[in-house]
């Protein structure tokens, strides 16, 4: 088991100097997707292999779309099928990436050829009954091996009919699955919504070409299934990695940080609004738009923060950065309520439960309810045990960045798992850590 040595230094860190964030991986999950379903060649520029996005590419090029990386330019170069997904004799093997389940069981239901999907020890427990009843009802057929969760056999159709769903739960990845199945469906479907989640779906498919209609309160799919063109775009900086940053640079005292081109598409930086109502004041610069997604510069300096209520409406906002947001808390003064985060249990692991059983090792508590959390703040770091990620790569980096704000070291199990997201994680940590 590897484990974590960075603070081997007796001495808290502040952060200083610059670190350009990884492309964003919600979005080039789904900018592979489309581009392997398109006709023509589709470049990504600023795509950043991780090991989930690895297993996404992996996955597209066994359904036969043809996609390379450009050795000088890095980008991403796709020569999709036009919609002629190759038939395949072994199973699709998409280990824990979940974004990824639901996109791809949304786009075999447009297929006539019979699939298996497996996937790993995350993905085996979490429940597949939520997307796959909605995409029966449109007409694809589906058979759980196990329980219900992956492996499934699947079947799709070329004659399938939308459908209307009022969400009982706010889930961009739901959303997504019936985003790409209605895009080939013979009748408009309709999604009313519960909450607001992430839009990169609706706004990549209609930049590929596809009908996706949005209000307030729906999202209508018109069947577009011949007309999604290949497309070039690039993909802004993941607004989830630069969260730690932002986090640790108003933490630590005397930290002073510049972002660069980070992604800040409004269903994603609710963590930017959170830091915000603490009393964070952050710079944000030359602010455009790439291809279709806002970007811009973040330049972020040590401030003492106070506790907030963030409410249920928010909370897809902040999904994953629910455990940097708790570290934050616990630093800051008076009483943090994060409300509405019953859904939160479902992400990769259970993420609620694994970081109050590992920050509860350094030291720092909270009061998890049924549907909320409570994080008294002023909570000093008590370093107790090591700690473990469960594998979860947000918990894994929350807390590397709780390791700077103490003196006393400790190690961090399962470390790897950051490479799921961020593999330059820990050398981009310590390019711009100081110790104090
Ligand atoms: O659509 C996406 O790219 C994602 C949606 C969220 O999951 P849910 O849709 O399950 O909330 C998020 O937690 C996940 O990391 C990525
Ligand atoms: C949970 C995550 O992703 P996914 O659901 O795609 O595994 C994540 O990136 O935090």
């Amino acid at each position: 088991m590897k484990m974590f040595d960075y603070n081997t230094r007796a001495s808290k860190f502040k952060f200083q100097g610059e670190v350009i964030v990884p492309g964003d991986k919600s979005i080039a999950h789904r900018a592979i997707a489309f581009g392997a379903l398109a006709n023509g060649v589709t470049q990504i520029s600023n795509f950043s292999y991780s090991d989930d996005l690895t297993v996404t590419a992996q996955v597209f090029k066994e359904l036969g779309a043809k996609i390379h990386t450009e050795l000088s330019t890095k980008d991403m170069i796709i020569k999709g099928t036009g919609h002629k997904l190759q038939s395949l004799d072994h199973s699709l093997n998409i280990d824990n990436v979940g974004t990824l389940e639901s996109i791809l069981l949304g786009i075999l239901t447009t297929s006539t050829n019979e699939y298996t999907i497996a996937g790993g020890d995350y993905l085996s427990k979490r429940p597949l009954e939520r997307l796959v009843k909605l995409l029966t009802a449109m007409g694809g057929s589906f058979q759980p091996i196990g329980e219900d969760a992956l492996p499934v056999k699947t079947k799709g159709s070329h004659d399938l009919k939308g459908i209307t769903y009022q969400q009982d739960i706010s889930s961009a990845q739901i959303k997504s699955g019936l985003v790409f199945a209605g895009i080939y469906a013979k009748t408009p479907t309709t999604i009313i919504r519960k909450l607001p989640t992430r839009d990169h779906t609706e706004v990549l498919a209609n930049f590929f070409g596809a009908n996706v209609v949005t209000t307030p309160e729906t999202i209508t799919v018109n069947p577009a299934h011949t007309n999604l063109k290949g497309q070039s775009l690039t993909i802004p900086g993941d607004f989830s990695s630069a969260a730690l940053y932002i986090a640790g640079a108003l933490l630590s005292e005397g930290s002073e940080i510049h972002l660069p081109k980070v992604g800040l598409n409004s269903t994603r930086i609710g963590m930017l609004n959170v830091a915000k109502q603490m009393g964070a004041h952050i710079t944000v610069e030359n602010c455009s738009i790439n291809s279709v997604e806002p970007y811009g510069d973040l330049v972020i300096r040590s401030q003492q923060l106070h506790g907030t209520k963030i409410s249920a409406k928010q909370v897809q906002f902040i999904i994953d950065e629910i455990p940097i947001i708790a570290l934050m808390a616990s630093q800051a003064t008076g009483t943090t309520v994060i409300e509405g985060i019953h859904d939160v249990h479902l992400q990769l692991s259970d993420r609620i439960r694994n970081m109050r059983v590992e920050l509860a090792k350094l030291g720092i508590v909270m009061q998890v309810n049924d549907d909320s959390i409570v994080i008294k703040g002023e909570q000093k770091i008590k370093v107790k045990d090591d700690v473990d990620s469960h594998n979860d790569h947000r918990i894994a980096m929350m807390l590397c960045i709780a390791s700077i704000l103490t003196e006393t070291p400790f190690k961090i199990k399962n470390i790897e798992s950051i490479d799921i997201s961020y593999p330059n994680f820990l050398s981009d940590l310590k390019k711009i850590s100081v110790a104090k």
